[in-house]
């Protein structure tokens, strides 16, 4: 009897995690072989670098072709940043196809040279070229090899800026048609289910480069705290990025139903009424002004200008504005007064996009 090569651990919670990410998208088991006709399964993408990552997802992802479940093809992006990138990618799209996935893209960007930075720019360039390629084939879903190394060193990054609960959640596990199975893999076991299969992945000489904030933690931040805290620094920010996502999930939910509820328009502005805002607690009374300022076509606005914003609602005449980015302003506007002698006065926050010939509200509402 022939002994079939047992599948390595790691290789199979490979399997497993893609298979999870898939749910809504693989077709049943034995439900698609024979007479179905091979079209009908849908069609995964793996956006492939030729790294160890993606390299090792398309790997596990492939064995999903079994039986007809989906097809599985894959997309090498080529930013050109690098003088062997034709080169880099002709390797990945060979070792893909040698694993089995069809149809295997290279697509060649133009990075553009703006005020990002290169890496940002290079990310722009990619998601651009993935949405085309997922929109021009009808995938059903995009796979990123992102892995529990590349979270932690999100968070990290997000903690050195400062930033909130939503930024500190890190990447999704699903956004859009974009899915990271392996977001609770270590980077080591990509090394390993690439080995398992024979590949030979390229290693990304920017990740060592020390003139990128992420190579530095990635080479010099996370080792050190692993190395001083022990090797649960990774996964213990993997987690506190999964508890901190759930809860932005639940405050943007609760915000936008605050904001549903208090939100009036008039004349191309928003208006919020004060009472309504005064009642509500810090951290949703922030999204909801930060909503009225994105709808009205501004930009997500800095902790600074929302802690400015709330400022007015401590004023009793008009006042502002107050600039929250994207040339929106945000004033306040009285509404009425008290019966009561001396007692206080109701207004409403005013959110304006002082686009150029646009004037502030008109000062007979003022005290
Ligand atoms: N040039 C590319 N073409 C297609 N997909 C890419 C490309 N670069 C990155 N990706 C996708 O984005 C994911 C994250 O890339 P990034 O370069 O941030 O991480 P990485 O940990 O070095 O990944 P990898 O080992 O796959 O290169 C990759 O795993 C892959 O799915």
């Amino acid at each position: 009897m022939v002994r079939r090569p047992r599948l390595n651990p790691v290789a199979a919670a490979a399997r497993n995690r893609v298979e999870d990410a898939l749910t809504d998208v693989l077709l049943p088991a034995g439900a698609a072989s024979g007479a179905a006709p091979e079209e009908a399964a849908p069609l995964v993408l793996v956006a492939c670098s030729g790294g160890p990552d993606s390299l090792a997802l398309a790997a596990a992802a492939v064995y999903f072709t079994k039986g007809g479940r989906c097809r599985v093809g894959a997309v090498v992006v080529d930013h050109g940043l690098q003088e062997d990138s034709a080169a880099v990618a002709r390797r990945a799209a060979a070792q893909l196809a040698g694993l089995g996935l069809s149809p295997v893209e290279v697509r060649t960007v133009e990075v553009a040279a703006t005020g990002m930075g290169p890496e940002a720019a290079a990310r722009t360039a990619r998601y651009a070229a993935l949405d085309a390629a997922a929109r021009e084939s009808g995938a059903a879903a995009v796979l990123l090899g992102h892995t529990l190394d590349d979270q932690a060193e999100q968070v990290l990054l997000g903690l050195a800026r400062g930033s909130g609960t939503r930024s500190l959640a890190g990447m999704p596990a699903r956004r859009g048609p974009y899915r990271r199975p392996f977001l609770d893999l270590r980077r080591a076991d990509t090394e390993e289910i690439c080995s398992f299969y024979g590949l030979d992945p390229w290693h990304d000489p920017s990740n060592t480069d020390p003139a990128f904030a992420r190579s530095r933690v990635r080479t010099q931040v996370l080792p050190y705290l692993e190395e001083q805290l022990g090797p649960g620094v990774a996964p213990a920010l993997y987690r506190s990025a999964r508890i901190l996502g759930q809860d932005a999930d639940y405050l943007e939910q609760l915000s936008s139903e605050a904001y549903a509820g208090l939100r009036a328009e008039a004349g191309g502005d928003i208006l919020l009424p004060e009472e309504g805002l005064r009642t509500l607690p810090a951290s949703l009374r922030q999204r909801v002004l930060a909503l009225a300022a994105i709808e009205v076509g501004g930009t997500q606005p800095s902790f600074e200008r929302l802690l400015a914003a709330e400022t007015l609602l401590e004023r009793r005449g008009s006042a502002g504005p107050v600039q929250l980015g994207g040339r929106v302003g945000v004033y306040r506007q009285v509404r009425g007064k008290s019966v009561l002698p001396g007692g206080p006065s109701y207004g409403n926050l005013v959110f304006r996009n002082n686009r150029p010939g646009t004037e502030p509200p008109s000062r007979s509402t003022q005290e």
